[in-house]
């Protein structure tokens, strides 16, 4: 049958923040018809693919319909015709057609939902499960759910600077343990919440927002609800945390401002200071971003102290764009990258960045964004990049929990044959 592109059409539809974001279908000419949606975040990184918005009035400025209008009225026209399973070759020629480093001409939402909608066609086109197809027979391994707790910073208004708390389930044997460990941890942090009199609402991502005195005092919430649960931390669940540190260094350097959650203002140094103390008491697994994205000595220094206890990952300065990505690996900040594939604006270039990640023996977490819709493309992409972990919100958001579904989904496809493990 021919797998061949015949139409690829757009639709405005919105996240789960309320804002617009693209629907993209891709139709073949075997009759095979596929749909993505591109997901949108809240605290980027200066260095992002551009995310094409409208501007006017509309939507506050936030429509659109102009990246739309690009997949209809020009992408389409260029692919029309094309091998499905040509993915780089598809991904290149929309890099091309665009023309700019930051693809600003055409939107990275624009592009990238074409592409994760050619690879779901090409994959049901060859008959083949969406992680098996980009990663081939040997992808069975299901990523450790690293589930938002708590939030802070940009995606919530509350007192805690730092924007993510996970909890890790790497003490569990199987993905569908590991879901219910942080899923009851969830439920019980609720009830330690309550019992204090803090706000049980939550955040964009679906962790509770409450006021906390400190981040220290985030943390000893959760340790208190991993215990309550019935578990130990740091053998069965240990946490993650994302500084987002952008959100707290005004000038995007080696100055922090922590003064929301009373301690002040600082310099790098001090702040690795008051990680060492916090590493040292608490079971952390994992930093995401614990300087600002300008602070490329600070990622150094945090590496150089912590990386061979911790997992330290690079997201703002990264921007899974191989570019940052050399650059960090040379310099030996970090030793992992956050991944997300809006970031950089198509599935090709954020297997590059994967890859990249491989060889240098870093570790790559894939991620969500804090805007996101129902699809599960991340679900079946994080399986069959193989890198042990993800990052998709809480346990209390559709969008969210659309990812972990299915992700439970095919673990119990491969039945005996699925590996769960941390490292
Ligand atoms: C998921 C994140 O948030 P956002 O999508 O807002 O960048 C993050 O910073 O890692
Ligand atoms: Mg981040």
């Amino acid at each position: 049958m021919n797998n061949t592109i015949k139409s690829i059409s757009s639709l405005e539809i919105l996240d789960s923040r309320g804002n617009p974001t693209v629907r993209t279908y891709v139709e073949l000419n075997n009759g095979i018809r596929s749909v993505a949606s591109v997901p949108s975040g809240a605290s980027t990184g200066k260095n992002e693919a551009n995310e094409l918005r409208d501007g006017g009035k509309r939507y506050g400025g936030k429509g659109v319909q102009k990246a739309v209008d690009n997949v209809n009225n020009h992408i389409a026209k260029v692919l029309i015709g094309k091998n499905v399973n040509d993915q780089k070759d598809i991904d290149y020629s929309m890099i091309e057609l665009d023309g700019t480093d930051n693809k600003s001409k055409l939107g990275a939402n624009a592009i990238l939902g074409v592409s994760m909608a050619v690879a779901k066609a090409a994959a049901q086109s060859s008959g083949l499960p969406l992680y098996q197809y980009l990663g081939g027979v040997n992808s069975v391994r299901i990523p450790v759910p690293c589930m938002n707790i708590l939030n802070g910073g940009e995606h919530a208004d509350n007192s805690v600077d730092f924007q993510e708390f996970m909890l890790v389930p790497h003490g569990a044997p199987s993905f569908k343990e590991g879901l219910r460990y942080v899923a009851e941890t969830f439920h019980v942090l609720k009830g330690v919440l309550k019992k204090k009199g803090l706000a049980t609402s939550v955040g964009d991502e679906g962790g509770f927002a409450p006021n906390c005195e400190s981040n220290e005092a985030a943390i000893e919430l959760i340790i208190d609800a991993i215990e309550k649960t019935g578990y130990k931390p740091g053998i069965d669940l240990s946490i993650a945390i994302d500084s987002a540190a952008n959100s707290f260094s005004p000038n995007l350097d080696d100055n922090y401002d922590l003064s929301w959650s009373g301690l002040g203002k600082m310099k790098t140094a001090d702040l690795l200071e008051k990680s060492a103390e916090w590493i040292d008491k608490y079971p952390i697994i994992l930093w995401e971003d614990p300087v600002s994205e300008g602070d490329w000595d600070g990622y150094v220094s945090f590496t150089k102290r912590f990386g061979d206890k911790i997992e330290v990952v690079g997201d703002d300065n990264f921007v899974t764009n191989t570019k940052y990505i050399k650059k960090g690996i040379e310099l030996g900040a970090c030793n992992s990258a956050l991944i997300k594939l809006n970031q950089i604006g198509t599935v090709t270039e954020t297997i590059e960045a994967v890859r990249m990640c491989r060889e240098a023996g870093w570790r790559y977490f894939l991620s969500h964004r804090s805007g996101e819709t129902e699809d599960t493309f991340l679900a079946d992409f994080a399986v069959a990049m193989d890198g042990g972990h993800l990052k998709t919100g809480s346990a209390c958001r559709g969008e969210r929990i659309a990812k972990y579904n299915r992700l439970l989904e095919i673990e119990n496809e491969l039945r005996g044959r699925s590996e769960y493990r941390w490292k």
